[in-house]
């Protein structure tokens, strides 16, 4: 099947001498939910911007069904809904002129029951006469959707769509977009949340300094989410780990002090007896255990360092911004 949109080698350096991508190269699947995962100023919005002629590449080129971001920029443009960050409409326009007027924008003829369509499958159809300053923040939220929405493109830009919205309207959130998706448009988010790219995404792009370091089935990454470690803490440090635990998913924490036995609570054997058993051979003894759940954020951090196992001081150090 045929990318959707198709980036090759993108880079961007910012007029200071700031290289905030580096050799981008993604194909997005029609039909397909993408999230792009990364921390803050990981070039998230620049790699979007890009690829919705808001700001200008450096290198490599981009084409959106087809055409070609700089040479077809209207066509490839009109293939584009963004949702940005911030809620920007005029507060005291009312639902149904915000929508067709951004219609009007990309040059597309009045379709009242398109718009009347979209309205309705982001519940705001009963607030079309509302001025835009009456609604609540999560309706402001769905009507920059559906603004997006209004010229009919193919694919559907969401960055950040729900930073700062709470549980439950972030659920609500969650639902529309994959309505959305059934309904036929491509769609790729960015965000901060392992859990939203877990909770919605078909695929999962993480992109870290400007590389995308990591692009993956979302069942891949479910996987990596279902580990739990077991830590031994030992009464003499270990130099390395014994000959006789070789074979087993372990590792020694940066002074030895620890053994740390990784598995998979989804697995019906978790091995951990057959572990207890050989450190009991091989003459090990320990003073205390206890379990712990790889927490998002560590496997995001795993996820952007390429790496699966990093000592627990680096890594809470690694998500200060
Ligand atoms: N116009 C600009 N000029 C110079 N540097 C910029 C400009 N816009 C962004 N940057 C820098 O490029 C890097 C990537 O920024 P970008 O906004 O793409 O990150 P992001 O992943 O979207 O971050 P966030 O999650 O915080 O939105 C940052 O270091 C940012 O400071």
């Amino acid at each position: 099947m045929e990318p959707i949109i198709s980036i090759r080698d993108l880079g961007k350096t910012y007029a200071g001498g700031f290289t905030a991508l580096k050799n981008i190269n993604l194909d997005i699947r029609p039909g397909e939910i993408f999230a792009l995962l990364g921390p803050n100023g990981a070039g998230k919005t620049t790699l979007i911007s890009i690829v919705c002629g808001i700001v200008n590449a450096s290198q490599g080129s981009v084409t959106v069904s087809g055409y070609d971001i700089q040479r077809d920029y209207r066509r490839a443009r009109r293939e584009i809904g963004l949702v940005p960050q911030e809620i920007s409409t005029d507060a005291f326009e009312s639902v149904w002129s915000a929508v067709k007027f951004s219609r009007g924008l990309f040059g597309k003829g009045p379709n009242s029951n398109y718009l009347e369509n979209i309205l309705r499958q982001l519940s705001l159809w009963e607030k079309k006469s509302n001025k835009i300053i009456t609604l609540s923040g999560g309706m402001k939220r769905r009507l920059m959707i559906a603004k997006a929405l209004s010229h009919e493109p193919h694919v559907l830009f969401l960055d950040e769509p729900t930073a700062g919205v709470d549980v439950e309207l972030r659920q609500d959130m969650w639902a529309m977009v994959r309505g959305l998706r059934d309904s036929g448009v491509t769609i790729i988010l960015t965000t901060h949340y392992i859990e939203e790219a877990e909770e919605m995404a078909d695929r999962v792009g993480v992109i870290n300094r400007g590389e995308l370091v990591v692009v993956e089935e979302k069942n891949v990454l479910m996987q990596r989410m279902g580990e739990k470690e077991l830590s031994l803490t030992l009464p003499e440090p270990l130099q390395k780990i014994p000959d006789a635990l070789a074979d087993l998913p372990l590792r020694l924490n940066s002074d030895g002090s620890e053994l740390i036995y990784r598995f998979d609570i989804k697995s019906e054997d978790t091995g951990i007896a057959e572990f207890l058993r050989c450190l009991n051979a091989a003459n090990i003894d320990f003073r205390d255990l206890h379990t712990r759940e790889s927490s998002l954020e560590e496997i995001f951090v795993n996820l952007v360092h390429g790496e699966h196992q990093k000592h627990e001081g680096q890594l809470s150090g690694e998500m200060q911004e």
